[in-house]
Order: structure tokens, then C-alpha cells, then sequence
């Protein structure tokens, strides 16, 4: 019997409280301390404001080799933060390598999602960029099942068309980003339009590429 974590009555309630009393006021804070920019920032832009959690259910598969749970992709905001069930199948890629991402009971996966990476280029050099970047993962599907996973998709911003990238206060002549400032309605639109493994996030940022339609 798969997702025993989930049939503990209170696990869900558990989780969430877990995240409003701890995750959203500390982990952002901590990322947002590795940046060097103060917790103002973090205010104005609202990143602990709009947060959602999503139930995810992988019913058993009986060919799990030719498909996939979820194919591989960046998540597009700010942090992910995820539950997963006993049964596993999250992978990260790792210099080009496929790795389990085992569960760990009582803990939780977090995701560095692109738009962090995007504040994180505003404020290193490019060295430690790559420690700190958002990862491509996927999931794979399973004889065994259902398996249930749970993120917290921590979202910032709430979309428009005001322009996000420069945190201003962590930008100097020296220490330049790559990345253009993103309209984050246009970049969700074409997250969402676009299918999970063809999406570039920043890709189409980096300054020197043609960028969205119309833009
Ligand atoms: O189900 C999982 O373990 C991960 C799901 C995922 O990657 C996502 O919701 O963005
Ligand atoms: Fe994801």
C-alpha cells in the first residue's frame, strides 16, 4: 500500500502549518540573506505573500518505461518546497546524469527555482552562480503506486507587467547581470504555454538572445 505519510490523518494540515510557521518566514529569508540584500527587498516584492500548495497523484503505471511521471523541467518562480511519498522517482540532473532524489521521511526537498537564480546573478560573481542555480528535475513513473507528492510553490510576485530582475541595491559597475530585467506576465504566459521540457526559463533572458514574441 503506497503513500502511507498521507494516510496519517493529519500529515497534510501538519505540512502546512509546518510551512506558514517555518519554511515561508526562514528558508526565503535565508536565501534572501545568501544574496546579500535585506530583508526589505523581500518585502517589496512579496515573495512571502503568494505561496500555493499543489497535490500531485501518479496513479501506478504498468509500462513505466515508455512514459514519464513528469518530464524534466526548471520550476519558473522562486522556491519550491515539496513532501514527497515513500515510493520515490524524483531525480534531479547532475552534470548530465539522472540522480534519485530518495524520500527522506519527515524531510522535504527544495527547489531553486529560476527566478531566484535570476536575483542570485544580480549579486555574485560567475562562480558561485553555478553553486546556486535552479535544477532541472523530473519524475518518473512506477509500477508501484499511486504515489502523491506535495510542493509548496513559493510564487513571489503576483504577475503583471511591471519588470523584475534588479535588485538594485546588490548591482555594481564590477558585477553586471547577464539577464534582462522579466515582465513576469509574459514569462509565466509562456511558461504555460509552452510544453514543460521545450521551456528555456532564463534562456530567453540572457541578454544578446532574441527574445519573447512581440516583445
Ligand atoms: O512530484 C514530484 O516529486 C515533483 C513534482 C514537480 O516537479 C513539480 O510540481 O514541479
Ligand atoms: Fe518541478
Amino acid at each position: 500500500m503506497s503513500s502511507q505519510l498521507f494516510a496519517e490523518g493529519q500529515c497534510l494540515t501538519t505540512y502546512s502549518c509546518t510551512l506558514e510557521n517555518w519554511e515561508v518566514p526562514c528558508s526565503l529569508s535565508y536565501y534572501w540573506r545568501l544574496l546579500g540584500s535585506n530583508q526589505d527587498t523581500l518585502k517589496a516584492w512579496n515573495v512571502q505573500k503568494n505561496a500555493h500548495l499543489c497535490d500531485h497523484y501518479y496513479p501506478a503505471c504498468p509500462r513505466p518505461e515508455l512514459t514519464l511521471g513528469v518530464r524534466k523541467h526548471a520550476d519558473p518562480l522562486f522556491l519550491t518546497v515539496l513532501m514527497q511519498d515513500e515510493i520515490g522517482g524524483l531525480q534531479v540532473l547532475h552534470e548530465n546524469q539522472w540522480v534519485d532524489v530518495p524520500p527522506i521521511r519527515g524531510g522535504f526537498v527544495v527547489n531553486i527555482r529560476n527566478f531566484l537564480q535570476l536575483s542570485e546573478f544580480l549579486s555574485f560573481d560567475t562562480v558561485s552562480n553555478d553553486k546556486f542555480k535552479s535544477n532541472k528535475h523530473r519524475v518518473l513513473a512506477n509500477r508501484i503506486g499511486p504515489r502523491i507528492s506535495v510542493p509548496c510553490f513559493l510564487n513571489g510576485p503576483v504577475p503583471s507587467s511591471k519588470l523584475y530582475g534588479l535588485i538594485k541595491e546588490l548591482i555594481s559597475e564590477g558585477n553586471p547581470t547577464p539577464y534582462r530585467e522579466v515582465q513576469l506576465d509574459k514569462y509565466i504566459a509562456k511558461f504555460l504555454s509552452t510544453g514543460l521540457d521545450e521551456y528555456q526559463g532564463l534562456d530567453d533572458y540572457y541578454r544578446g538572445k532574441k527574445i519573447l514574441q512581440g516583445d
